[in-house]
């Protein structure tokens, strides 16, 4: 999916400036600050929003999208996945298995936790779309709900284009191509390895980054041990 020279206006104010990106068939994540345009880029993408300026070149297939907030009308979980689309039963309730979710299916949407919430959304979005837009898909998750959800995003990463908005440094680590984003702009993108660095981290989010090894692994923590 290729983003070109994106610009997006909103009530006047600028809100994504030239935003080029091309996502890769893979796990995409972008990072940045609250109000840095990561919600508004999905939007733009999914058609919510009119660009000013700009191209979206689409992957074939349709999108899948899973909001960072939704409050259908009263309903149950398998009517929240129906919702909008033409999706068989039995593909649903793969994807909701898959996340560990399929007992809640005549479960009446609005009485699940924000996390079993946000699960039921993703497996929806996941059986949907080829190309599958997730927005902070891991927020309100505990440790159990989050490693399945990273392992799902891991899995289906090989056959879709999985983008997804994050403030979890940990889960770009992770990530096959990872996008900064800034004051509605793209401050860097690439491979973990080239767009995760102490000095980028400390950029983007302004403070203190620091790179901790872990075993094998390298995350990054916020320092807060001197403020
Ligand atoms: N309908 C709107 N009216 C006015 N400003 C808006 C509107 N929608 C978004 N904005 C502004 O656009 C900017 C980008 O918002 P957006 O939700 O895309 O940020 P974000 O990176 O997803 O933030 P967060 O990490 O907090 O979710 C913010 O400053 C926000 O206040």
């Amino acid at each position: 999916m290729l983003i070109k020279g994106l610009s997006t206006q909103i009530h006047g104010k600028v809100i994504l400036s030239d935003v080029t990106v091309n996502f890769m068939k893979g796990l995409n994540v972008i990072l940045g600050p609250n109000g840095s345009g990561k919600t508004t880029l999905l939007r733009t993408i999914i058609g919510m929003i009119d660009p000013v300026m700009g191209e979206i070149t689409l992957d074939e297939g349709e999108i899948g999208y899973s909001p960072a907030e939704f409050f259908p009308a009263p309903m149950r979980v398998i009517d929240v996945m129906r919702s909008g689309t033409s999706v068989r039963d039995s593909i649903y309730l793969s994807y909701l298995q898959e996340l560990g979710m399929d007992e809640y299916r005549e479960r009446e949407f609005s009485t699940l936790s924000s996390g079993e919430k946000r699960m039921v959304l993703v497996a929806k979005a996941l059986a949907e779309g080829n190309s599958v837009l997730m927005d902070e898909p891991l927020s309100n998750l505990d440790a159990r709900n989050y490693v399945r959800l990273v392992k799902a995003m891991r899995k289906f990463s090989k056959t879709k284009t999985i983008i997804v908005t994050s403030h979890d440094v940990e889960l770009a680590t992770v990530a096959d191509h990872v996008v900064l984003m800034k004051n509605g702009m793209v401050f860097k993108e690439g491979d973990p390895s080239s767009a995760l660095t102490e000095e980028t981290l400390s950029t983007l989010y302004d403070v203190k980054m620091r790179r901790v090894k872990v075993g094998e692994r390298i995350i990054f923590v916020k320092d807060i041990s001197n403020i």
